[in-house]
């Protein structure tokens, strides 16, 4: 099944960016993207796990945008991200990933990211380590700050509030100073490139629990931290996170945070 799976989402991606890059529709904002292939991507995803596991639930990005409820229970649960980085893929910026958690008890089980473009598949089970292409994973052992690259992204929201916090935050960053900050346009990218070692750490406030579900599990299988911004647990229904590769790093970057609290993945639904 997940061959079968991985070689069509592979060939969809591949097609869709060079013959149909469109804009579908916008959906929080009007730079939040959606394409067909988001929608396709998640509909052969859902249909080949139901296939097997008839029982299990899922939490999808396209399926929550059409209505569906973003509940993480104790029962099975797949979280998906059929496209994570659909603008680049609009812009055919080569970082796009396919991101798909399993959760049991609201823990993570395994997590893969399939880097579309650079045919990296990134793979993690819960106590048995983190891989790039069945190659073992380990995040960087750098302590220092200024010493590092930090990744973040600026998401959707161009609220003023949450822009001047973003920006107050990454200038306290880049003036520490770091090395270098980046940002590939995927959080689950991001999250690959912590757990790989090439990114110290990666921080955001905006992002949603399929856009870090397997990346959280991919950096602390290769030995990284989850932090929240403002130093507590991570909650991946928060909309917040630090993913780094020691405590030092991520308690380092809770102290440049201007945090604030987006509206969680799980809240109700305003009465219509
Ligand atoms: N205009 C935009 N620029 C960057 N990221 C965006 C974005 N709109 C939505 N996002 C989402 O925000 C996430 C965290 O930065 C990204 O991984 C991306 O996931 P998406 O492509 O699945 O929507
Ligand atoms: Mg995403
Ligand atoms: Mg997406």
């Amino acid at each position: 099944m997940y061959v079968c799976m991985y070689v069509c989402i592979d060939q969809m991606v591949r097609e869709a960016l060079r013959d149909d890059r469109k804009v579908m529709m916008t959906k929080s904002s009007s730079i939040d993207l959606v394409t067909q292939t988001d929608q396709k991507v998640e509909q052969l995803i859902i249909k080949s796990v139901k296939e097997k596991f008839p029982t299990h639930r899922f939490i999808g990005e396209e399926s929550v945008a059409a209505g569906e409820p973003c509940d993480l229970t104790d029962f099975p649960t797949w979280i998906i991200d059929p496209i994570d980085g659909t603008t680049n893929f609009v812009h055919a910026f080569p970082f796009v990933a396919v991101s798909i958690g399993f959760c049991v008890n609201k823990q993570c089980e395994f997590g893969v990211v399939y880097s579309c473009l650079q045919d990296q598949m990134f793979t993690a089970r819960r106590g048995r380590g983190a891989f790039c292409n069945g190659e073992p994973l380990q995040v960087s052992t750098e302590e220092d700050i200024s010493r590092s690259i930090i990744a973040t992204e600026f998401g959707s929201n161009r609220e003023t509030e949450a822009i001047d916090r973003m920006f107050s935050s990454l200038r306290k960053i880049v003036c520490i100073p770091v090395q270098g900050v980046r940002s590939a346009g995927s959080a689950a990218v991001n999250m690959c490139l912590v757990a790989s070692g090439c990114v110290e750490a990666y921080y955001e406030i905006g992002i949603h629990v399929w856009d870090v579900a397997a990346g959280s599990l991919l950096v602390t299988e290769a030995g990284g931290v989850l932090m929240d911004v403002e130093g507590g647990v991570v909650d991946l229904m928060s909309r917040r996170i630090i993913a780094a590769n020691n405590r030092t790093l991520a308690e380092r970057i809770v102290k440049e945070i201007d945090s604030f609290s987006p509206t969680r993945d799980d809240a109700p639904l305003p009465k219509q």
